[in-house]
């Protein structure tokens, strides 16, 4: 398996933010309405996150067999979703929220529908604002990975980035009342 993903050698030290989730210890959401891991989202992966050691977190995805692209397989845009926001997660170990700006996925072998996926996504490095990232899927033993993923996350200001498109959120009144408080 070859990636063409390049983690700089200049990164910046990095510490586990003091209130972010132990090991072993289920990730707060950080949108129930996510597609990926939104207890509230109506069709959604939602994908259970936990903190692992160091700067890593695991989840696990059941293959539905509505997730089917090739006949009996899971479709790749699926499998790039999950680890998306299984990978999305590992800035929050770090401290501030982080959005995707760069993700690509290699997948090795066929991933059957009816299965059980297991992810573990590890942090590769910060850089100022862009924070590195791996993401294996597997099933069971990580160091047999079935796809991996690289991807890119740039930290923001949440309240500033979603400012304009908090009326658009199926949670908007909620999130329009957090916005208000100082
Ligand atoms: C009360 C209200 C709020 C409540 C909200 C609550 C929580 C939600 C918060 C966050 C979510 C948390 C967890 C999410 C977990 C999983 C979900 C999946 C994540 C996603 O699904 S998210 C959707 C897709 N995502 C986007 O919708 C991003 C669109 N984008 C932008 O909004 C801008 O692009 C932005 C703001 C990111 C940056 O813009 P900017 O102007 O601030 O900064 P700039 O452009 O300078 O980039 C800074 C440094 O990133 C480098 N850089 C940029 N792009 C690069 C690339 N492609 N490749 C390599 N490096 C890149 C530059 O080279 C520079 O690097 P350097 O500093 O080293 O020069």
């Amino acid at each position: 398996m070859k990636s063409s993903f390049v983690v700089p050698t200049d990164l910046d030290p990095v510490q586990r933010h003091p209130k972010a989730a132990k090991a072993g210890e289920r990730m707060r959401m950080h949108n129930p309405m996510c597609f990926g891991c939104g207890e509230e989202s109506p069709n959604g992966l939602r994908l259970e996150m936990f903190a692992g050691e160091e700067f890593t977190v695991d989840a696990a995805m059941r293959v539905q067999t509505q997730f089917e692209g090739g006949p009996g397989v899971i479709h790749g845009g699926v499998l790039s979703t999950a680890f998306d926001d299984v990978m999305g997660m590992v800035p929050l170990l770090v401290g501030p929220s982080a959005v995707t700006v760069h993700l690509e996925v290699d997948y090795i072998k066929p991933i059957p529908v009816e299965t059980t996926l297991q992810f573990r996504a590890s942090l590769l490095g910060r850089q100022r604002r862009k924070i590195y990232t791996e993401g294996i899927a597997h099933y069971g033993d990580p160091t047999q990975p079935v796809a991996v993923a690289h991807g890119i996350f740039v930290t923001i200001n949440a309240r500033e980035h979603f400012a304009d498109h908090l009326e658009n959120s199926q949670l908007s009144d909620e999130y329009k009342r957090r916005l208000s408080r100082p």
